[in-house]
């Protein structure tokens, strides 16, 4: 059995990132630039005045009762024309452009307006006051990589440095299967035996909130055909992601058909707890990652090697962030496989971090695992933790 870390590289190995396509910026919000984006212009163009008041040399102006002939206006959008004269000083509002010569805004609740002149209100300590051009960016520089997730303020960025449209990763496009005889849609009424369907429905959110498209294809029960003609289905997808069937069962038939179709095996078991039937399967133009049927593996799986997949596909770096807390209480040993155990984050007052397992970590319990916002990852053959030990996390 391969652990997480090499499953995820496996995957990351056998998956390449997806071409690109040009979208407005206005359409790129949560997409992956695929290329980097390189400032077209300088920001701000001009040296820009940070607060409203008067453009001075500030030699002219530093002392206290100091006296200045205001010379005209410079407002954002429309310059004062020329350069600012000797013992004048310009009205100026925050973002206009600074006359040539000034050296100083002095902002206008430190100065006094009488008549044609600017009398200082207050000493003036160093000269200040304004944004020299291009601290924020200068045209030619490199502001976004390649494989950066566009969030707000990314896009604000790249809006600002010119880009009206941005080159980004396709979107993914992954189908989901669910399998099992037992299992009806929501809403239906169950007979003896049957359960609702529910893992698609967690799925589904989870891989739109990691930047790819998701469709439930629907319910194979255990039937080879069944689940073949589903597979059947799903040809224009980049991956696969058949749910339960995945074990030792008599009817589990999942990696048999996939294997059947040519999709080739990497791995079939993962050392982890839990989530161990979890299956890697490349075929020719799109990958299978099986998932196991009891819902709490098939989430903490879809998070620990379907959401890398993802981002290798975004062309994204991928590196899942540890959050370190401490344990609130006593964790067991863990037995020869990694362990994730479902968590609550909770804040300290002293800023201190903590996290509390939930009592029952049953693979099939959704009841937990919706109330969980982060996974403790145990060792493989870790020895009891006491409380107040730190522990890493992953978030969910
Ligand atoms: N003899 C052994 N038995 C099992 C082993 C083992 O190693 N030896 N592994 C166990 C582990 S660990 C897991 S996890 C499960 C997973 O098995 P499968 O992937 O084959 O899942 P199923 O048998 O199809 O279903 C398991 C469980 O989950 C329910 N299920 C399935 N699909 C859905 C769905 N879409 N929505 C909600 N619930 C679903 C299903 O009804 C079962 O209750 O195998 C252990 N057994
Ligand atoms: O690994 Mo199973 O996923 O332990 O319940």
């Amino acid at each position: 059995m391969i652990s997480v870390a090499e499953a995820v590289e496996t995957i990351r190995r056998a998956l390449s990132p997806l071409g690109a396509e040009e979208v407005a910026v206005e359409e790129a919000a949560g997409r992956t630039l695929a290329a980097p984006v390189v400032a077209a212009l300088s920001q701000p163009p001009f040296a820009a005045s940070a607060m409203d008041g008067y453009a001075v040399r500030f030699a002219e102006a530093q002392a206290e009762g100091a006296r200045l002939s205001l010379a005209g206006v410079s407002s954002a959008g429309e310059r004062f024309a020329g350069p600012l004269p000797a013992g004048g000083a310009v009205r100026i509002f925050t973002g206009a452009p600074v006359p040539e010569g000034a050296d100083h805004v002095l902002v206008q609740e430190e100065a006094r307006a009488e008549g044609g002149e600017i009398v200082v209100a207050k000493a003036q300590a160093k000269p200040g006051n304004i944004r020299a051009a291009g601290i924020d960016f200068r045209e030619g520089e490199r502001l976004l990589e390649r494989g950066t997730r566009l969030t707000g303020p990314a896009l604000a960025l790249a809006a600002a440095a010119g880009a009206a449209r941005l080159p980004v990763v396709r979107r993914p496009r992954v189908a989901l299967i669910a399998n099992g005889d037992e299992l009806v849609l929501p809403g239906k009424d169950l007979e003896p035996d049957q359960i609702v369907c529910s893992i698609p429905y967690g799925l589904g959110p989870m891989i739109e909130g990691w930047g790819a498209d998701a469709t439930f294809l629907g319910i194979a029960p255990d039937e080879r055909s069944a689940i073949r003609r589903l597979v059947a289905q799903a040809t224009d997808c980049d991956l696969i992601v058949p749910i339960g069937g995945a074990s030792v069962g008599e009817r589990d038939f999942m990696r048999a058909v996939f294997a059947d179709l040519g999709f080739r095996p990497l791995f079939e078991k993962v050392a982890v707890k839990p989530g161990k039937p979890t299956w890697f399967a490349p075929g020719k133009s799109a990958a299978a990652l099986g998932l196991p049927g009891n819902p709490a593996s098939a989430l903490v799986m879809a998070i620990l090697l379907l959401k890398p997949a993802v981002a290798r596909l975004l062309g994204q770096a991928g590196e899942a962030r540890l959050i370190r807390a401490r344990t609130e209480t006593p964790l067991p040993a863990t037995g020869p496989r990694e362990t994730y155990l479902r968590a609550r984050l909770i804040e300290g007052e002293d800023g201190a971090r903590r996290v509390a397992a939930f009592g029952n970590q049953d693979s099939s319990l959704l009841s937990v695992f919706a109330r969980a916002d982060v996974l403790i990852r145990r060792p493989a053959g870790a020895p009891p933790a006491s409380a107040g030990a730190p522990v890493a996390c992953v978030a969910i």
